[in-house]
């Protein structure tokens, strides 16, 4: 347990579990990197990082998807786009990658709390890891989940269930943190709290709106 909780979301909390992209970390520049390096390779026009910003957080395939739509690409080329995309971003997906300012002192201190933590992130699994560690962040969570781990993802509440059955804790002494509407109902379907960040990616549209029953500008309010 815990033994002390500064914010009143931590108030009987005993697991959080975070969102990964747009809430702990940056990952846009390299997933636009990575985006824009399979349209070069099939000849098509770059879409640069501000338009991936907006697309980010329903999966690998879904940005790669919006991508190919958004320069007008025929459908039936999403599979050997998403491969070349996989193929860039395997290659380096944490060369320019930033740990957001205020997660790793709220992490830190959570942790010296003694609060379990986890995350869930709609990314293929395959890249959690190695994001992680080369960020100085694997040791913090007790279980991470990627989008292809089970057969539904976030807003679908079956990830974060998971996640608290595995570690023994009621859905209602968890909370979710994220930064999209997708987390915050996947958070609500789960009976967990839900709290947001506003700083990342959200299709363009302020996360409040989703109704998280928190919202703070940075992680480091939290402890
Ligand atoms: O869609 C993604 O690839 C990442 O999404 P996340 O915000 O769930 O980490
Ligand atoms: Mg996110």
């Amino acid at each position: 347990m815990p033994s002390s909780a500064t914010h009143p979301a931590l108030e009987g909390i005993r697991l959080v579990v975070f969102d990964l992209d747009g809430t702990l970390i940056d990952s846009v520049p390299d997933l636009a990197a990575a985006v824009d390096g399979a349209l070069r390779d099939m000849m098509l026009p770059e879409v640069g990082e501000a338009a991936v910003r907006d697309w980010v957080g329903n999966g690998s395939r879904k940005l790669v998807e919006r991508a190919l739509q958004a320069v007008g690409a025929r459908g039936g080329e999403l599979d050997a786009a998403h491969d070349l995309f996989l193929h860039h971003y395997r290659l380096a997906p944490c060369r320019a990658t930033q740990v957001y300012p205020g997660v790793r002192d709220a992490l830190e201190a959570l942790a010296a709390r003694g609060m379990r933590m986890g995350l869930v992130t709609n990314k293929p699994t395959a890249f959690i890891a190695p994001i992680l560690e080369c960020l100085d962040l694997a040791h913090y969570f007790s279980l991470t989940l990627g989008g292809d781990a089970l057969s539904t993802r976030k807003p679908d509440p079956a990830p974060l269930l998971h996640l608290a059955a595995h570690l023994d804790v009621a859905p209602s002494a968890c909370l979710m943190v994220g930064d999209s509407r997708h987390d915050v109902e996947a958070g609500r379907r789960a009976g967990f709290r839900t709290l947001a960040v506003p700083y990342g990616y959200n299709h363009g549209e302020p996360v409040a709106a989703s109704g998280p029953d928190v919202v703070v500008e940075s992680l480091r309010e939290l402890v």
